[in-house]
C-alpha cells in the first residue's frame, strides 16, 4: 500500500479544547477512506490541518511519504489537495465558469482564455459525468449541483486528494447516488478521497477503510469490509446504540394546529404550495415525508410565522393565528413563542442561532423578555446557572457557556437549539430536519427528547427527508411532492416503496 497522507502525533487545541491529540493513522493512494467520530471528535479540525487552514502544535503530515509543512489553503491546492466544505464557498450571482476561474487567476480574464478554461470544464463533466452546465448562475442551481461544481473546481485545479466533509447531509438519496458514483470515477483514475459522513450505511456502501476518531484521538482504525455499523457505533459513541426507542402509546389528544386551504405563490406567481391541509393533535407526531425542495421549507416557514402565505386558515388550540398582522421582513415573531408554539429551524446557522454570540445569550434568543428580573433587567447569574444545566442535560461540548457559538461543531450548536427550544415547554413544536449533521450517538438523544415531548402532550410536527427518522419517530406520515400533499399514512402501514411512489407524486388511484 502506498500512503497518500500520513498523519504523524498530530497535535492541534484551541485554548483549553484539545481538538486533536497524537493522531496516527495513514490515507492509501487511490482509496476512499471514512472518517468518523461523533460531534466534536475533531475531524474537521484535522482536515483543516491537512488543507491548510490551520497550523498543528506539533507532529508531521506526510504527503507521498515526504513531510510537508501546509501554511495555508494555496499551498495544500498546490499540493493537490482539493476540500468540499459543508457550506459551499461559491458566488451566488455569478456563474460556474466564473467561480472556478475566481481564485485561480486574479486580475482580469483574458476571453480566450474562459473559452480554453469553458471548454476544459466541459471535458472534465464528461469524464466524470458531472452533470453541471459552466454557463449556469450558481443560485440557479440545486444544491446537488452546487455541491457538483465544487467537485468540479477541485478536479479542474488538479486535486489528488478531495476531502468531503458531510457531503450528503443536504443531497437527496439520488443526488447520494450520483456523487458516490463520481467518486468512484475519481477512485478509478487513481485519486484519493477522505470521506467524512455520519451515515453509517454510506460507510459500508463506499469507503475501503475507516478511522474512527473520539475526544480528539483516533480509537479505531479497520477495513471495511471487515466492520458492521454496530462496531463501527459503538467504537464512536463507546456505548451501543438502541435502534427502536419506547413510546407510551399512541393517544391523540384535542387539535393543536388546523391548517386548510394553505396556498402560497412566489412574486412570478409560481405555486409553492397548494390546498395544504391537516391537523395535528396533542401528543402526536406527525412527519412530513418528501425529497427536499417539494414544499416543505416553505410550509413551516409559514407555520413558524417567518412568512405569510398567500390565502389559507390556520388555527392554534382552536383560535386563528395572528397572521394578518405580519409582514414578510419582521423575522422570527415573538408573539408566536408567547403562545407556546416552539420551532427547531431547518437551517440552524441562518435561522436558529446567532453565530457571534456566546452559547449562553443563543439560549435564551426568542425567550430573553421571560428572563428578566422585576425590573425589568437580565439576571444573568441564573441565565449563565441555567445555561451550565442545560450543557449538561443535553451534553452539549465544550461546556463553556461563554464560547462564541460559531465555535462548537455543528452538532453542538444543534444541541443548543433543541435544548432551548424544549426548555420552552411548548404547546407545538415544529421541527425541521433536527438531526442533519449530527452523529448517531445524538441523534437517539434528539429522538429521545422528541419522543419525550410527546408522551407528555405537545403536538410536534416534524420535517424530515430521513426516512428513516420518520419511522423511529412519527405516529402519522404526510407525504409531500410539488408543493402538495399527496399521501397520508399511519406509521403501522410505513411502506418504503409506496412513500417513495408519494414521493414521486404519484397518487393512489
Ligand atoms: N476555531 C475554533 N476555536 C475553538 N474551538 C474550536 C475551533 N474549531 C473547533 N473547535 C473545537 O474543537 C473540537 C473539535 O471540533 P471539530 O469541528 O473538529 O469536530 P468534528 O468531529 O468535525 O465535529 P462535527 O461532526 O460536529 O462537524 C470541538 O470541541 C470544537 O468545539
Amino acid at each position: 500500500m502506498q500512503p497518500a497522507v500520513e498523519f504523524r502525533n498530530i497535535s492541534k487545541h484551541f485554548g483549553h479544547v484539545k481538538a486533536n491529540t497524537d493522531v496516527n493513522f495513514t490515507i492509501a493512494k487511490g482509496s476512499i477512506h471514512g472518517l468518523v467520530g461523533e460531534n466534536g471528535a475533531g475531524k474537521s479540525t484535522l482536515m483543516s490541518i491537512l488543507y491548510g487552514y490551520y497550523r498543528a502544535d506539533g507532529g508531521d503530515l506526510l504527503l507521498d511519504g515526504q513531510v510537508q509543512q501546509i501554511r495555508n489553503s494555496q499551498e495544500a491546492i498546490r499540493l493537490g489537495i482539493g476540500m468540499v466544505h459543508q457550506h459551499f464557498m461559491l458566488v451566488e450571482n455569478m456563474t460556474v465558469l466564473d467561480n472556478v476561474m475566481l481564485g485561480t487567476e486574479g486580475g482580469f480574464q483574458l476571453a480566450r482564455h474562459r473559452s480554453t478554461t469553458e471548454a476544459k470544464l466541459r471535458e472534465i463533466c464528461q469524464r466524470y459525468r458531472l452533470d453541471v452546465d459552466p454557463l449556469a448562475t450558481i443560485s440557479d442551481l440545486s444544491v446537488g449541483a452546487q455541491q457538483r461544481v465544487e467537485i468540479l473546481k477541485q478536479i479542474y485545479r488538479s486535486a489528488n486528494i478531495l476531502i468531503l466533509d458531510e457531503p450528503t447531509a443536504v443531497l437527496t438519496a439520488q443526488e447520494t447516488a450520483s456523487l458516490f458514483e463520481i467518486l468512484r470515477l475519481f477512485k478509478e483514475q487513481g485519486k484519493t478521497i477522505v470521506l467524512i459522513t455520519h451515515k453509517l450505511q454510506e460507510i459500508l456502501d463506499i469507503t475501503d477503510t475507516v478511522t474512527v476518531m473520539r475526544g480528539g484521538r483516533v480509537v479505531g482504525a479497520v477495513a471495511t469490509a471487515g466492520t458492521s455499523k454496530e462496531e463501527l457505533a459503538n467504537m464512536m459513541v463507546g456505548r451501543p446504540i438502541e435502534n427502536n426507542l419506547p413510546r407510551a402509546p399512541y393517544k391523540p389528544g384535542a387539535p393543536m394546529l388546523e391548517v386548510s386551504g394553505l396556498q402560497l405563490q412566489d412574486a412570478q406567481q409560481v405555486k409553492l404550495l397548494t390546498d395544504i391541509g391537516f391537523t395535528l393533535r396533542a401528543g402526536e407526531i406527525v412527519a412530513i415525508a418528501g425529497v427536499s425542495g417539494n414544499g416543505q421549507s416553505e410550509l413551516m416557514e409559514i407555520l413558524s410565522g417567518m412568512r405569510l402565505p398567500t390565502s389559507g386558515q390556520l388555527r392554534f388550540e382552536g383560535k386563528d393565528l395572528p397572521f394578518a398582522k405580519r409582514s414578510d421582513a419582521d423575522g422570527l415573531p415573538l408573539e408566536f413563542r408567547e403562545l407556546g408554539i416552539a420551532h427547531i429551524p431547518e437551517d440552524r446557522l441562518r435561522d436558529g442561532v446567532v453565530k457571534s454570540f456566546s452559547v449562553m445569550h443563543n439560549t435564551i434568543l426568542g425567550y430573553q423578555d421571560k428572563l428578566k428580573n422585576r425590573w425589568g433587567l437580565f439576571d444573568f447569574k441564573a441565565i449563565a446557572a441555567r445555561c451550565a444545566e442545560l450543557m449538561k442535560t443535553f451534553d452539549v461540548r465544550p461546556a463553556n457557556g461563554d464560547l462564541r457559538i460559531g465555535l462548537l461543531s455543528g452538532g453542538n450548536q444543534q444541541k443548543v437549539v433543541i435544548a432551548r427550544e424544549v426548555l420552552a415547554q411548548p404547546k407545538l413544536m415544529l421541527v425541521g430536519q433536527p438531526t442533519r449533521g449530527v452523529d448517531i450517538g445524538t441523534i437517539e438523544s434528539i429522538h429521545k427528547q422528541l419522543l419525550a415531548l410527546r408522551d407528555s402532550g405537545v403536538a410536534i410536527l416534524l420535517v424530515s427527508v430521513e426516512l428513516e427518522e420518520v419511522r423511529a419517530l412519527a405516529d402519522r406520515i404526510l407525504v409531500m411532492c410539488g408543493g402538495r400533499i399527496t399521501g397520508e399514512l399511519k406509521i403501522e402501514e410505513f411502506d418504503t416503496t409506496r412513500i417513495g411512489l408519494l414521493m414521486g407524486g404519484m397518487h393512489k388511484s
